[in-house]
């Protein structure tokens, strides 16, 4: 189980993440999600122990992550980082990087099965500077798969990823579930929260505006629409506002209504303090 205890970090005077607490158990898959500047790096950076927070505590089990040196080494050994920011060798091709990694970890898993399980089997031959944003996320998930990791940070790049990668991730989400371990997923793709994920951690501006199950969010606001009407007074005009059902109702009166949808994740968080106002 990962702990994070009222975890605060600052960039200088800036606070880029501010109390964050939640626990998650061993073989959930967590979304990190929130608009760009929220936090969502930053937090994957200390859970890869590449920053230390300026305060606030990381559990594993019941270890403290940073009390000790010793614990840091530890748990960054069962820790493996994907993004396609990775860094590898640029000398070395593909092949050549992937043994690398293999030596480092001590891995005695096969390269050419790993390469074909991510579909990069037939690029072996190339340099990481070759490759394009998808497969150098795909590299960066083989050299993960080498690894033994019981935690798995995944950062996908906010510009999205081609179809083929996307599919990648996904599946070995799944598979890397299915053998507990725990993975956080910076995801920017409603429909792989909805697939995969079992949590979701929702940043805005460095604070937790969500945190908690995914069945949770969606019970907490599918009684809110977005609905688009006329009114009287400017036929023509369209006018759109976030509603619950009796909202609508009322609406429903007064107004034409052109169209009523529900609202989307990204929609849920960026609103989510006037939601909360309603429901409160
Ligand atoms: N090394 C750094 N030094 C100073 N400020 C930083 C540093 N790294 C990040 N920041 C700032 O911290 C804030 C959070 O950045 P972070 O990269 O964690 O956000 P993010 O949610 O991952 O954004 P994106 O979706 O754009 O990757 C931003 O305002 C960013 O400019």
């Amino acid at each position: 189980m990962i702990k994070l205890e009222n975890i605060t970090h600052k960039f200088r005077e800036k606070t880029v993440l501010k109390e964050i607490n939640g626990s998650i158990d061993d073989g959930e898959v967590v979304a990190v999600i929130g608009e760009n500047g929220s936090g969502k790096s930053t937090l994957l950076n200390i859970l890869a122990t590449f920053i230390k927070p300026t305060s606030g505590k990381v559990f594993y089990n019941s270890t403290d992550v940073f009390e000790k040196q010793e614990n840091t080494k530890r748990f960054r050994e069962l820790v493996s980082y994907i993004s396609e920011k990775s860094t590898f060798i640029p000398e070395l091709d593909l092949s050549e990087n992937l043994l690398y990694f293999k030596t480092v970890f001590k891995s005695s898993k096969d390269i050419l099965e790993i390469a074909k399980r991510v579909s990069i089997d037939d690029l072996l031959g190339k340099k990481p500077d070759k490759l394009s944003k998808g497969q150098r996320q795909r590299l960066a998930l083989a050299v993960s798969m080498l690894k033994d990791a019981k935690i798995i940070l995944l950062d996908e790049p906010a510009e999205g990823l081609d179809v083929e990668t996307k599919q990648v991730v996904k599946d070995l989400v799944k598979e890397f579930k299915e053998k507990g371990c725990t993975v956080f997923y910076v995801t920017h793709d409603e429909d792989e929260v909805e697939e995969v994920c079992d949590k979701i951690i929702a940043l805005k501006d460095g604070k937790v505006k969500f945190f908690g199950s995914v069945d949770e969010l969606w019970r907490t606001y599918e009684k809110f629409y977005s609905v688009t009407f006329e009114i009287p007074e400017s036929p023509g005009k369209k006018v759109t506002r976030i509603m619950n059902i009796d909202e609508l109702k009322t609406a429903q009166e007064s107004f034409r209504i052109l169209h009523i949808r529900n609202l989307g994740l990204r929609e849920i968080i960026n609103i989510s303090e006037g939601l909360n106002g309603r429901i409160g």
